[in-house]
């Protein structure tokens, strides 16, 4: 009999969500970057194991909104709270908790089954500050148990779907078993595009960025498609920051961005990039609509 379990990750910005749903799927659904607040929508990894389907939401870090976008990014991580079988939470391997993982931490006390993940744990030379750091996550009393794990270099990953399997629901899947993600392959590749602006670009602009795909063509008589994207910035220096001296920047953005998408998308791409000034469209309801961010 098929079934399926739905997890959503869950934890503070940079904690490894992405990493974590992009090493679980094996296929690059999430954009990495050093930068906190990296993943904006929910997005959907999705692994078939035989008869059964997990399906990982990576929701956006949680953390204090200072505007509208980060209300409708917090909105998004609580709501996928409700929708699921089990969450899985993120720590980093060491620090103090913040005030908003102590507020997901309550959460999840009414919320249902969750386990903790101490992430990042190649950091780590101390076996005994490891165990210290599960038993104070242990001490909640929130969690099934707590899980220490390297997203990035994969140690300690590989029993987490015989974890996670009991959570589940018999039922048929609710996606193909060949699909790895919900997201349409237009969004992958605009988010590929922001991945590499948020790479090359100095810090104060890249969190004002959106990024949208204008036309996505495939050529009938040749392997290739011709993608056009936009590039939306807040104001007229960050677009000349983002064009750089003689299009310099943006010629890097877009050939980095394409060589992805062509592995992506298996053919050869042909990308034109435009950036565009949509003034302070982080604080404005209708161009976050417009731009595909989900309403509180
Ligand atoms: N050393 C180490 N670094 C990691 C690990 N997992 C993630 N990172 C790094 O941490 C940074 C953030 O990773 P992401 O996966 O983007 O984190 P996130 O929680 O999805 O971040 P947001 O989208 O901003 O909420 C990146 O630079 C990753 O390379 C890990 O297991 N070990």
């Amino acid at each position: 009999m098929t079934s399926s379990v739905f997890v959503a990750l869950v934890g503070r910005p940079n904690v490894g969500k992405s990493s974590l749903t992009n090493r679980l799927v094996g296929e690059k659904v999430a954009i990495v970057t050093q930068k906190p607040q990296t993943t904006r929508n929910r997005i959907m990894g999705i692994v078939t194991k035989g008869p059964v389907q997990y399906v990982l939401m990576d929701t956006p870090g949680i953390h204090k909104p200072r505007n509208k976008l980060d209300a409708r990014m917090t909105q998004t991580a609580s709501a996928s709270l409700a929708d699921v079988d089990v969450t899985l939470m993120l720590f980093e391997p060491a620090g103090d908790f913040t005030e908003s993982e102590l507020t997901m931490v309550e959460a999840l006390r009414k919320a249902g089954p969750a386990i903790a993940v101490v992430n990042k744990v190649d950091l780590l030379s101390d076996f005994a500050a490891l165990e210290a750091r599960k038993k104070k996550i242990e001490e909640f009393g929130v969690f099934d148990r707590v899980l220490a794990l390297s997203a990035r270099d994969g140690t300690g990953c590989d029993d987490i779907f015989a974890i996670l399997k009991p959570y589940g629901s018999p039922g048929p899947h609710y996606f193909d078993d060949d699909a790895y993600t919900d997201l349409p392959e237009k969004e992958l590749v605009a988010e590929l595009v922001r991945e590499k602006a948020l790479l090359f670009l100095r810090d104060e602009i890249p969190h004002g960025i959106a990024v949208t795909v204008e036309s996505f063509k495939e050529r009938p008589d040749k392997d290739l498609i011709d993608i056009s994207v936009e590039i939306y910035c807040e104001r007229k220096s960050h677009k000349g920051m983002i064009i750089g001296k003689g299009g310099q920047m943006l010629k890097k953005i877009a050939s980095a961005a394409r060589a992805d998408c062509e592995e992506l998308l298996g053919t050869k791409v042909n990308l034109q990039c435009w950036v565009k000034i949509r003034e302070d469209w982080r604080d404005n309801e209708r161009q976050l609509d417009n731009l595909g961010f989900a309403k509180p």
